[in-house]
């Protein structure tokens, strides 16, 4: 059978192709209670493994066929064998059909009319149940599959997000993202490949040409060389298939990147001149993607000329055989028809397992690297929750490296306390590690067993529980990120909040006047909200992230989300970097007020991270840190520390300031040529 005839075919029969996985059906499935999900994740779990998911691949085929089985519970296995039967059911009835149609054919062309209608009348009811047994096979595997993809998703979505923060400092999120939207698909035609339609083709060639054997040894010897030739050609297309497959999805995943990368940054992008670069790298994916594809199409061209000559071929060879056996008296016409038509059925059914077999090799990758991420052991241990805190802090003697930089120590033996109600300003060089002093706090990492401590109402964070600990923290980063959604509901992201209790927050963080302000934009959802909540305000605003407000108006919304929790401690990683001075006034203003929490009456402590020490904030505070290299240079009140004479009162240039003075001084001066031995640092001193 010609090869667009035969995908004509299985795309009437429901399916999938080789060449086109994207164009594949997605699939839905009802949710399903969270411990089975927990369970999934369990089923494939390796205990202490190493985070890279690509270390724990399955070693053959065999275990990873054995896992994906073992993803199968409860109404799974009834559509699985239900879909056997199906397979089972359709591939006998397939098998009986042959000799009942050249049984029919020959009654008519013999006039045997008693015998012609009953023959008739099986080949119809032989139809009928190929029919009824091919939906009851489709319809089984597609449940099946359409329930394993979506748990197999949302396990695999559930097990990324209680990873640890150092987990993805390790790989790329867009690589994990493509796992999750295109590999768990491929999955689903890794099921519908194997467990449908490969094996029923497989069973089909195998009873077809059993068939023929018994009916004619002679001619099947010669007709199996012929077919291992077709089979052979299969082999070789299904490798092109497979190599052009995987280079499209590794462009089609790095076109994705460079065309997310460029237009999320297009502000950056224009701003550099750098339009024709990215025009230049999307350029380059998007040709090898065409090329690649121009590969496929030749060598399918070459295997359909193939296939199809072998295919006239065997039927020719057959014939002549045949021919001079039925006319040698050894077999009969009706045999010989039969013959034939077992052919047809076995060409049919070898071509199709040997394309199948090469997008089933394609699947069972994507399938590997899903069971990656699920293997990827996931953080569950519980800790305390002490209840009521205070909001003492403690850095004791603590020596940090990143887990992806681990021979770069990044705090060297610091030792710190923040007692409860003060505010504690750590302020320094740029890369000196205050803000990895607040991330030890926040356990976004763990200090390795005999790295020190961080302490938090005396007890070490790593025995506390991290979801308790984290309602004790109210954070504001440097860089505060919103979700699409209104002002309210970015200001009670994952809270249960009123609003009552959003609108006081926002006046806390003084952010209520600009938000009263905004246009009223309306989605769909946010209309929902308007009538719940009866108001008509810019808080039913929708934002993104980067979209609508400044800078100063987002950290502001990120105070007030911090104010919302009512926490004992407050952090601010630069909460006024990036400000202009009115701006940084009004936060700073808010971070006063902020102090003081009505809900528990008490002066909440306050860990400032800050360049700008014309803050008042830092002025006034408590404690001032001075860091330097992983280090604490010095630390005292403002007035001890300026008495002091030593690196907070003779601070080298800041980001900040080097920026004043870059404006200040020619340009040429910065990027023309360095003298022998000079450093770009001493250069810009000398300008
Ligand atoms: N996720 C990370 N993985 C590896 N190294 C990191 C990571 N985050 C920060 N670092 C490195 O740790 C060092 C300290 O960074 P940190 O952000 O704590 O400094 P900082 O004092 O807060 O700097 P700045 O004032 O510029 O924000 C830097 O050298 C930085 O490159």
């Amino acid at each position: 059978m010609e090869l667009p005839a035969l995908h004509c075919r299985a795309r009437q029969r429901g399916w999938p192709l080789p060449a086109s996985p994207a164009a594949r059906r997605p699939c839905e499935s009802r949710p399903r209670p969270r411990h089975r999900t927990a369970a999934l994740c369990a089923a494939v779990a390796v205990p202490g493994a190493r985070y890279r998911v690509e270390e724990r691949r399955p070693r053959s085929r065999a275990q990873l066929v054995g896992q994906l089985l073992r993803l199968l519970q409860g109404r799974d296995i009834l559509w699985l064998v239900l879909g056997s039967a199906g397979l089972l059911l359709s591939s006998l009835a397939e098998l009986a059909s042959p000799p009942l149609a050249a049984g029919a054919l020959f009654a008519a062309v013999q006039g045997q009319r008693e015998v012609l209608l009953p023959r008739c009348l099986a080949v119809a009811a032989v139809a009928l149940l190929s029919g009824a047994a091919e939906g009851l096979r489709n319809f089984a595997f597609n449940m099946l599959r359409s329930r394993l993809v979506a748990h197999v998703r949302r396990s695999a979505f559930f097990v990324l997000m209680a990873q640890e923060l150092s987990f993805f400092d390790e790989v790329d999120a867009a690589e994990l993202t493509s796992r999750l939207s295109s590999d768990c698909m491929s999955v689903y035609s890794y099921l519908s490949d194997v467990l449908s339609f490969f094996l029923r083709a497989g069973a089909v060639t195998v009873f077809s040409s059993l068939a023929l054997l018994r009916i004619s040894s002679s001619i099947t010897w010669r007709v199996l060389l012929l077919l291992a030739l077709l089979l052979g050609c299969a082999e070789w297309y299904g490798q092109v298939t497979r190599s052009t497959g995987r280079r499209t999805q590794d462009a089609l995943a790095e076109l994705g990147r460079v065309s997310s990368e460029s237009l999320q940054l297009l502000r950056t992008v224009r701003a550099l001149g750098a339009e024709d670069l990215h025009r230049r790298l999307f350029r380059r994916q998007n040709d090898a993607i065409s090329k690649t594809q121009r590969q496929r199409g030749v060598a399918l061209g070459v295997f359909s000329a193939t296939s199809n000559g072998l295919g006239v071929m065997l039927q020719a060879v057959t014939l002549l055989v045949g021919g001079g056996l039925v006319l040698g008296g050894s077999m009969t016409g009706e045999a010989l028809a039969t013959y034939l038509l077992y052919l047809d059925t076995l060409v049919d059914s070898a071509l199709e397992l040997g394309i199948e077999w090469s997008s089933c090799n394609d699947a069972l990758g994507s399938a590997e690297r899903v069971l990656g991420i699920l293997q990827t052991p996931m953080v569950r241990e519980r800790g305390r929750s002490p209840g009521a805190s205070r909001g003492d802090v403690c850095f004791d003697s603590v020596h940090f490296a990143y887990p992806s930089r681990p021979k770069r120590q990044v705090l060297k033996g610091v030792s710190l306390k923040c007692c409860a109600g003060e505010t504690t300003a750590l302020v320094g060089f740029s890369g000196s590690g205050k803000s990895s002093l607040i991330s030890l706090l926040l356990r976004f990492y763990d200090l390795k067993e005999g790295h020190g401590s961080v302490k938090f109402d005396d007890v070490d964070v790593q025995q506390l529980d991290r979801s308790w600990l984290r309602c004790q923290l109210g954070v504001v980063a440097q860089n505060p990120r919103l979700f699409r959604g209104t002002v309210a509901e970015n200001i009670a992201w994952g809270w249960p909040a009123t609003r009552k209790e959003v609108h006081a927050a926002a006046e806390a963080a003084l952010a209520a006047e600009f938000i009263e302000q905004l246009p009223e934009e309306w989605d769909t959802k946010s209309s929902v909200r308007r009538v719940q909540w009866n108001s008509v305000e810019g808080y039913d605003t929708v934002c993104s992230d980067e979209k609508l407000l400044s800078g100063g108006q987002r950290q502001r919304i990120a105070l007030a989300r911090a104010l919302l929790r009512d926490p004992t401690v407050l952090l601010l990683d630069e909460p006024t970097s990036a400000l202009d001075p009115k701006s940084s006034a009004l936060v700073s203003q808010a971070l006063e007020q902020a102090q003081w929490s009505e809900g528990r009456q008490c002066r909440r402590t306050m860990i400032i991270v800050a360049h700008d020490l014309r803050l008042g904030a830092v002025q006034r505070a408590d404690k001032i840190v001075v860091m330097g290299r992983g280090e604490i240079l010095e630390q005292g009140r403002h007035a001890e520390l300026l008495e002091l004479d030593g690196s907070y009162r003779r601070p080298q240039p800041s980001s900040a300031r080097l920026e004043v003075r870059t404006k200040r001084c020619d340009p040429r001066v910065l990027t023309g040529p360095l003298a022998k031995g000079q450093t770009k640092t001493q250069r810009f001193f000398l300008a």
